[in-house]
């Protein structure tokens, strides 16, 4: 019998020998056009026709597209799993995967450090206003005109919307720069993994935090999670953290929260519509600003490509995917 084939869409930077070694067991198959036309091109002269488990990231997402309802209906039948690389996996459309019986793995836990990390350069930036002096010392400026102070984290209450892993990571940093934690999510956690992080409501952690760190998933029930009723609720000069995706936010709102006092500064690495951003972001030097990078680290591309290739391998050679997204998992598989 015929070895199955396996896709790549979109390169590899750190584990191509990983890949190759994937020929142990399967036939490789990569994807090398750069449109959605060709993909479907493809799809439609059956050159994918044998392929029972591709790898796809949100990288590659700029070429292919959305793995919305339209495409996975495209995908071949053969295939039975997509091995995606990310942590987020918005641009996949899982209950169409669970439809056609296609079984998907996402990347958590090896992302948790990096976007922890670049969570507490936001949110110690935008304590600091950081980016009015950062911008004028390199524009020979020193401090620019109209330096202010800005804010210390220690016992400030840090509000966590999306205790998951990156979340209790972000709790970690902030608790050694002197932060109190609360946080709110779907379920409450153990008191293991809950670290004395204080659970509280939705409505609470906006009412009282000083800090809002965006760390929870964007799904069809969390978009626009924060937007001008949340706003209004906070309390005067909250400081706004997201390095969870930029639908979560109402972005106009915040634009209007920035510009009313009500939000003393933001620290931004997601947006709305990426790569564009609000024009009341770009030209507001309260916020800081960076172009989603929250996983952009050697370190951590590397256990990301390697976790996927691992649940290619899994997914291929037992029939068990190591990281499949929650919505699958079978308490509630559609
Ligand atoms: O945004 C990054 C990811 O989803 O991994």
């Amino acid at each position: 019998m015929a070895a199955p084939a396996v896709l790549l869409i979109g390169g590899l930077l750190h584990a191509r020998k990983q890949w190759e070694e994937c020929a142990s067991f399967a036939t490789l198959k990569e994807f090398k056009g750069k449109t959605r036309e060709e993909f479907l091109q493809e799809l439609e002269s059956g050159t994918y026709d044998d392929v029972v488990a591709l790898y796809r990231s949100n990288e590659s997402t700029s070429l292919t597209g959305p793995f919305n309802a339209e495409m996975v209906r495209k995908l071949p039948k053969s295939l039975k799993y997509i091995c995606h690389n990310g942590a987020g996996y918005d641009n996949i459309d899982i209950t169409e995967c669970s439809l056609r019986g296609i079984d998907v793995s996402s990347t958590p836990v090896a992302v948790n450090n990096a976007t922890a990390d670049l969570t507490l350069f936001l949110l110690l930036g935008a304590l600091r206003r950081i980016h009015h002096p950062y911008t004028a010392v390199r524009a020979s400026q020193w401090r620019g005109t109209g330096f202010q102070l800005g804010h210390d984290p220690q016992n400030k209450l840090l509000g966590i919307l999306g205790m998951g892993g990156i979340g209790r990571e972000v709790a970690v940093r902030a608790r050694a720069f002197g932060m109190k934690v609360q946080y709110y999510n779907r379920r409450r956690l153990s008191p293991e993994l809950e670290q004395g992080a204080t659970y509280v409501s939705f409505e609470e952690l906006l009412r009282t935090s000083d800090v809002v760190s965006l760390n929870l998933a964007l799904t069809n029930e969390t978009a626009g999670i924060i937007g001008r009723k949340e706003f209004e609720m906070m309390k005067q000069g909250v400081i706004i953290v997201n390095t969870a995706r930029g639908k979560l936010i109402d972005e106009a709102a915040l634009v209007d929260a920035l510009d009313s006092g009500k939000v003393y500064s933001a620290g931004l690495d997601v947006y709305e519509a990426e790569p564009k951003i609000h024009e009341g972001l770009l030209n507001n030097p309260n916020v800081m600003l960076l172009p989603h990078i929250g996983t952009g680290t050697v370190e951590t591309q590397r256990n990301m490509e390697i976790l996927v290739l691992d649940n290619l391998k899994s997914a291929v050679t037992k029939g068990i995917l190591l990281t499949q997204v929650p919505e699958q998992l079978p308490k509630v598989r559609l």
